[in-house]
This record gives C-alpha cells, structure tokens and sequence, in this order.
C-alpha cells in the first residue's frame, strides 16, 4: 500500500482566502496548495490591499470587512477562473477602482452571467471586450443587496461567487438559480461559508444569503480530489493501491466521487473517515457515466479508457469545452492520434477499447490534459508531452511526484 501526499485542495483554498479576507480578524490557513492558480488568488488578494503572510504550511491573512484597502488595483488572474470569478466580486463589496484581466485562454472563458447579476444589483461593472469577457473594471461602492436570477449552466463559480459576497452586502442577497452545473463545489462553498459564520438557507431553486460578515477562523485545508484522482487511476490502471490520507467519508470535495466511478468499472475501493484506498483488480469494465457533478475528472477517465474490456461513455459533461482548454476535443484529438477510436457529441464522449500507440500529448495549456495521459503512459512507454509545465497550474512538480509514486509500486 502506498500512501499518496496529495497537495491541498485548489478550490478549498481559494475559497478559504476569499473568507479570510472578508472575515473579521486574522484567518489562519493550514496546508494551502502552493501552485500557479492559487499563488495568482494570494497574489490578487495583495494587489487589492489585503494582508496575506505565507510561510510554507501556514499562511495567515488578515481580514477586512469594509473590503480591500488600495482604492485602485490592476489585478491578473492568470489562468485561474477561480480567481477570476470570486475577486471581482469580492472587490465590488468594497470601495475603488479595480481592474481584472487574466491569460488568454482566461480572456476566452465566460463570466457574463456573474457580472451581469453584479449589474443588477447596481455594480459599476465594465467589460473591455464587446462579449461580455475578461478584462473588466469594477467602480466598486459597495453592494446593497436584494434578488438576482443567475444562470448557472456554464459555471457554478458564478454562484459561488455571489454566494460568498452575498454577506458583504448590506442587506444580504436572494439568488434565484437555473441550469447548475457541478453542484458539489456549490456545497464546498455553503460548508466553508458557514465555517466563517455565515448561514445560508434554500428555498427551492433560491438561495438566501444573510448579511452580516464573516468571522476568522483556523482553517485546515483537505487534499485535491481531483488531483487524488490521478493516483487513484494508476492504482486501478497497474493493479496497484493508493491511499489519499485526508480524503475520506468527511471529505467537502465531489471529485472524490471519481472512485465511485472506478468502483463500478471493477477496482477495489475503501473509503475510511479519513482515508481513501483505491486498489486495482486487472480488470477495467467499460461504463457510461454521467459526470455533470465532477466534470473535472473526465479527462483522468478519458485517458485510461481504452484500456477498459468495453466502450467508456462520459455524459453530460458540455462544461468541460469552456474549460482551460475544450476538453472534450483535447481528449479525443490526443485519443484518436494514439490510434483509439472516439466519438464525441455536444455534451459527450465515448471511447472504444484498444492499445495507445506512444506519442506526443497535445496538452493545450491544459494541466488535466497532461495529468491525465501522464497516467495513461503508465501502459504506454513512450508517451510525450508538448507543455508538460502547464501541470504548475494546480500541482508544481507533478511529474517528478509520480515518477517516485510509479518507482515504489516498481511500474
Ligand atoms: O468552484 C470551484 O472551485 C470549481 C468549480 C468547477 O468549475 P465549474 O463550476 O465551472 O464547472 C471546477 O471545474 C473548477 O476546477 C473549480
Ligand atoms: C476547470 C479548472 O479550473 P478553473 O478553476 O480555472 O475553472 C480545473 O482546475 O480543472
């Protein structure tokens, strides 16, 4: 058996600085994730004035309710929606002029339905670009507060969003929301919300969000779920096991779901209070799957499907095309160029059986592309990367890590 040291959880950690800096006292993080993506939400959260200390386990940052304290602020997101998404909104509650813009691939990806439930509540928010995209101004004078109709379809970072602002308001937020996608992260959000001392209740498709601020904490961030999933696909992919410590059946994060998945193709999975052990059989069943809820595992399960004894049909998974790359197309296109046939539809994919010819991954910038068929190279020496960094997004050094976890299982 080996135990995995997966790094801290991306979406935990962004959320935990987000309620850091809104809380009233000094907030204390332990084990945040240290890559692009989070380091860029720290970052942004200086620019804007906030205090953040970080030491190496241990960053400590100091809230401030009324909002950041420059008045003005160019901030870069990089290629992280999370912090594309929650700061703007973050920054709206506050007062000054705050400027955000992000990566390219970042310009591309949608935000409209959050700045235009922002608009409605009287932010002076502007897009630079005609459709409604990355980079955008905020005139920030704080948020009254009173109903929105968002449509969360695309992203449930959108009402993450205005979920976590909802108690910066003045009178507190009533967000009525159709079409959500990956509902588990809105639960990571009302959890850790009310870890900061704040209670929001439901009415139906309607989310009441109170006022009154957030409380500082000390704050223990899990392991990424879908980081886990790629030594839970080795381990079932070499029939080998792996233990994520820090996952278990108290987890906040639905991408551990993923083990479910590899349950019902036929590893052996044991689930603990605080540990999860994925141990593989030999055998993979083909399956069709709906992944709606851990959309972020589908490339981890694209990528060893052909090696299942039936076809793999991912369902339900049109999100994923508005992702850091369409990760429906980078996964067939890299599938298909190793010899596997693939089909896809608007919203799916499916796989058919067969061996992975070695070549050279196509990563699109996208760390889950590289991190998936990096798994699959397990079965297949060989295998190539054009952009193995883009891995730094959520795990710096990812490479290296599974080389040592790969020469313990001796694969
Ligand atoms: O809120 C979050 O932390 C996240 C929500 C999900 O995005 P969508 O809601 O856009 O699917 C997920 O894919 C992303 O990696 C992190
Ligand atoms: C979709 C992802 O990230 P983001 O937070 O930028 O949406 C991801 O990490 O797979």
């Amino acid at each position: 058996m080996t135990v995995v040291a997966v790094p801290g959880s991306k979406s935990v950690t962004a959320r935990a600085l987000f309620l850091a800096a809104a809380a009233d006292g000094v907030t204390t993080l332990r084990r945040p994730l240290l890559s692009d993506d989070t380091d860029g939400f720290a970052a942004g959260l200086t620019e804007l004035g906030y205090h953040v200390e970080r030491g190496a386990d241990v960053w400590r940052v100091t809230g401030r309710p009324a909002g950041p304290a420059a008045d003005r602020a160019d901030v870069y997101c990089r290629d992280a929606a999370t912090a594309a998404r929650f700061l703007p909104a973050l920054a709206a509650a506050g007062t000054g002029t705050f400027r955000f813009d992000a990566s390219a691939q970042m310009r591309r990806r949608p935000v409209a339905p959050l700045t235009e439930a922002l608009r409605s509540l009287g932010v002076d928010l502007t897009h630079e670009d005609a459709d409604g995209r990355l980079p955008l101004t905020v005139v920030a004078d704080g948020i009254k507060g009173g109903a929105i109709d968002l449509d969360a379809s695309l992203s449930s970072q959108f009402l993450t969003a205005l979920l976590l602002t909802g108690p910066l308001t003045a009178e507190g937020l009533r967000i009525r929301v159709t079409g959500i996608v990956s509902v588990p992260y809105v639960e990571i959000t009302l959890a850790m919300m009310r870890r900061f001392g704040a209670e929001v209740t439901r009415d139906g498709d309607t989310f009441i969000v109170p006022p009154g601020g957030y409380r500082a904490t000390d704050y223990p961030i899990e392991p990424d779920a879908s980081t886990a999933s790629y030594f839970f696909a080795a381990a079932a992919l070499s029939g080998r096991s792996a233990t994520v410590a820090g996952l278990g059946a108290e987890a906040l994060q639905g991408d551990l779901r993923f083990v479910d998945v590899l349950r019902e193709m036929g590893a052996e999975v044991e689930t603990g209070q605080d540990a999860t052990t994925v141990t593989g059989t030999g055998r993979l069943r083909g399956i069709t799957v709906n992944m709606r809820d851990i959309s972020d595992t589908m490339p981890t399960l694209a990528a060893i499907a052909p090696f299942a004894d039936g076809p793999v049909r991912i369902e339900d998974v049109y999100n994923t095309r508005v992702k850091e790359c369409d990760r429906l197309e980078a996964c067939a296109e890299n599938l298909r160029r190793q010899g596997i046939r693939v089909e896809t539809g608007p919203d799916w994919i499916e796989i058919h059986p067969g061996v992975p010819a070695p070549v050279r991954i196509a990563c699109h910038g996208d760390h889950r592309i590289a991190m998936s068929f990096a798994v699959a190279g397990l079965r297949t020496p060989g295998t190539t990367f054009d952009d193995p960094g883009c891995v730094k997004k959520t795990f710096p050094g990812f490479h290296e890590f599974f080389a040592g976890v790969r020469a313990e299982w001796g694969v």
